[in-house]
């Protein structure tokens, strides 16, 4: 069994405290050795968060012949209902909010409450800004204030997924995985975790366990993912982190990832680049590192391998690679 510190925490990120230089520092020394941080002292409603829980709890309980019915898939990548054989407890509803249509779609097909329309707009609306912020203010930590305007990164044109999950918890689950070990691909996630019902535990390197991940009501998670990793040349960590179950009741969590560039490379910052430190990763579509992902299902950083500007110098020697102790008798990696 990995071992489980939980005298170790997540570390917590103030907004309020922000331009301070203090916070500011925290926030890079916390992108580097942990990836992850409880967000507290955001600007998102309280009751806002709760009612998109509500959302999230009233349609990932409709029944599964509504919840099968997609919106077309064709015109639609990124909404519909998706189930996972290999995570039996674990569900999600993707929405993309990037234009009205298919919410359009899915509201007419589900009939959903019209109120429910407006929280997830608003939600959504707000948790990309949350996002948006956050990513400049990680660029801010590496680069100083003030940054010339021309090296500000656009973060607000950025691609963003909406995700609602629910993980089947019950007494017979107790102890399985609701999601096994991933990191996310994007930039960054903002996840509003659940608030009663724990689960979660993230990858701390330096201490080579995973750490849980206490539900902290009104709080989101942040954490950094592949793209964030690639564009710190390999500085900020792309914490993998799982789901398990210890609870005997539902859990459900939302979503919302800052993946990418919509029409532009992946690149390595050059504020990360000099003499001692080359580019690590050549620029790449995210799109097509997506689907790599999915086509060769390393969804735990792994596949950023291929990406590599010396593909010769392989990870595998490097001392922070992760090196899980328990579930090493399967393969737990499945596609999230
Ligand atoms: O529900 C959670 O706590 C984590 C969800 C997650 O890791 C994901 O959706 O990628
Ligand atoms: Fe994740």
């Amino acid at each position: 069994m990995a071992k489980m510190m939980s005298e170790i925490s997540v570390p917590v990120i103030d907004l309020k405290k922000f331009p301070e230089e203090e916070e500011y520092n925290k926030l890079r020394e916390v992108c580097e050795k942990w990836g992850c941080f409880r967000l507290v002292n955001h600007d998102i409603p309280g009751s806002l968060m709760q009612e998109m829980k509500e959302v999230a709890i009233y349609v990932l309980s409709l029944p599964s012949e509504i919840k099968k019915c997609k919106v077309d898939p064709s015109k639609y990548k990124r909404t519909g209902h998706m189930l996972y054989t290999h995570q039996p407890l674990f569900e999600t509803m993707g929405i993309d909010l990037g234009s009205p249509q298919p919410l359009n779609d899915l509201f007419s097909q589900w009939d959903l409450p019209p109120q429910h329309r407006h929280t997830i707009e608003a939600y959504g609306k707000a948790t990309r800004e949350l996002a948006v912020n956050l990513a400049k203010k990680i660029q801010e930590s590496v680069l100083g204030l003030p940054i010339a305007p021309e090296e500000v990164l656009d973060f607000e044109n950025w691609r963003c997924e909406f995700k609602l999950n629910k993980f089947k918890f019950s007494p017979e689950a107790i102890g399985d995985y609701g999601l096994h070990w991933h990191t996310d691909g994007g930039f960054l996630t903002v996840l509003q975790d659940d608030d009663e019902i724990a689960g979660l535990e993230a990858w701390h390197s330096p201490s080579n366990c995973f750490v849980p991940v206490t539900p902290a009501p009104g709080t989101f998670f942040i954490n950094i993912g592949d793209v964030g990793h690639v564009w710190s040349n390999g500085r900020f960590e792309n914490v993998k982190h799982q789901v398990k179950c210890n609870v005997e009741m539902p859990r459900h969590s939302i979503t919302t990832f800052l993946l990418a560039p919509m029409d532009r490379n992946v690149e390595v910052g050059k504020e990360f680049v000099d003499s001692d430190h080359p580019p690590l990763f050549g620029p790449f579509k995210f799109e097509s590192y997506a689907d790599t992902r999915r086509a060769t299902n390393l969804i735990a950083g792994e596949a950023l391998d291929f990406l590599r500007s010396h593909p010769a110098e392989n990870t595998s020697e490097d001392p922070k690679r992760f090196r899980p102790t328990e579930n090493t008798s399967e393969d737990p990696k499945v596609q999230v």
